[in-house]
């Protein structure tokens, strides 16, 4: 179900940190192809050594980007599996993790929010159209392969990573501090459904207008609990229509979470409006 590519075609160069289990580093691959070697640059993600158990769940998460493929999902080339070490290899996307990005850059523009907003909301409606749900929907997980560069009048791009190891096996302190992203009724079930992503995407919405601060970050595990437990919503933002947006993906009720081709709609009339704003007062929405 997926490409097995050898250890010994693979060279680690400079670590990149860590996700849930996993730490990630640059590299390249090596391929013979008619008979000429090339080299590409990729993201080794491997899954730390002490939660080897985990195996299965991480590979299923890379299968699950490699049978389907899309402009806005990310590229994963294989596996290698050699000795204890567990390998994903990615395709390295250039400007890496959307929430590191928004928090060192200053000067984004509320149309490249809206551009991103609107590209994830493209790849989410791909994805529910063939009924899968990615399951980890945040701005660390949006992965940035071009900047944009408004005085080239060219867009940002972004590409959709991988949803990493189940929640079901990463254990309860770990989905605790994942609220406000997972959904309230996961925290009960840890069974991921469609409106999961939903109500990700208005976390993942809040954060990409609040310049890539993670929502509810002062909070610890106990006070994140609560949160849910008393039906909170996040701050709401100045702009209202955007922040109607934002609540109604985070509903309690899944049911009352909006479909992708809606959500889609909203964000183009957002991008009208705001356009209008620019050129009617010269001035953005907050
Ligand atoms: N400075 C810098 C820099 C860092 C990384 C990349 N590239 C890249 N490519 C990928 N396929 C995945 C990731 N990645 C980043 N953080 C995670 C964990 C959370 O998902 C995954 N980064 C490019 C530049």
């Amino acid at each position: 179900q997926f490409h097995m590519i050898k250890h010994e075609d693979l060279t680690w160069k400079e670590s990149l940190g860590q996700g849930s289990f996993t730490h990630i580093s640059r590299g390249s691959k090596t391929d013979q192809r008619d008979g000429v070697t090339h080299s590409t640059e990729v993201l080794l993600k491997v899954l730390d050594a002490n939660h080897k158990n985990c195996w299965e769940s991480f590979f299923e998460a890379a299968s699950l980007m490699s049978q389907i493929s899309h402009k806005h999902l990310l590229l994963v080339y294989g596996i290698s599996v050699h000795k204890s070490k567990n390998v994903m290899v990615q395709e390295f996307v250039k400007h890496g993790a959307l929430d590191l990005y928004l928090k060192r850059s200053t000067s984004v523009s509320v149309s490249w929010k809206l551009d991103v907003a609107k590209q994830l909301a493209c790849a989410l409606n791909f994805l529910e159209e063939k009924n899968i749900t990615h399951g980890n929907i945040c701005a660390k997980n949006l992965l940035l392969a071009r900047e944009g560069d408004p005085s080239a009048d060219n867009s940002p791009f972004i590409k959709l990573s991988d949803p990493g190891i189940s929640m079901a096996l990463l254990g309860k302190d770990v989905v605790l501090d994942r609220i406000p992203w997972v959904a309230p009724e996961v925290l009960d079930t840890l069974e991921i459904e469609l409106e999961c992503d939903k109500w990700s995407f208005g976390s993942t919405l809040w954060e990409i207008f609040n310049n890539g601060e993670a929502p509810l970050q002062g909070l610890d595990p106990i006070q994140k609990q609560q949160f849910y437990e008393h039906f909170s919503n996040l701050p709401v933002l100045e702009w209202t229509e955007l922040a109607d947006l934002i609540i109604q993906c985070m509903q309690y009720q899944p049911e009352l979470r909006p479909s992708c081709r809606s959500i889609i709609r909203q964000l183009n009339s957002l991008i009208t409006s705001d356009y209008e704003i620019l050129h009617a007062t010269g001035t953005h929405p907050k």
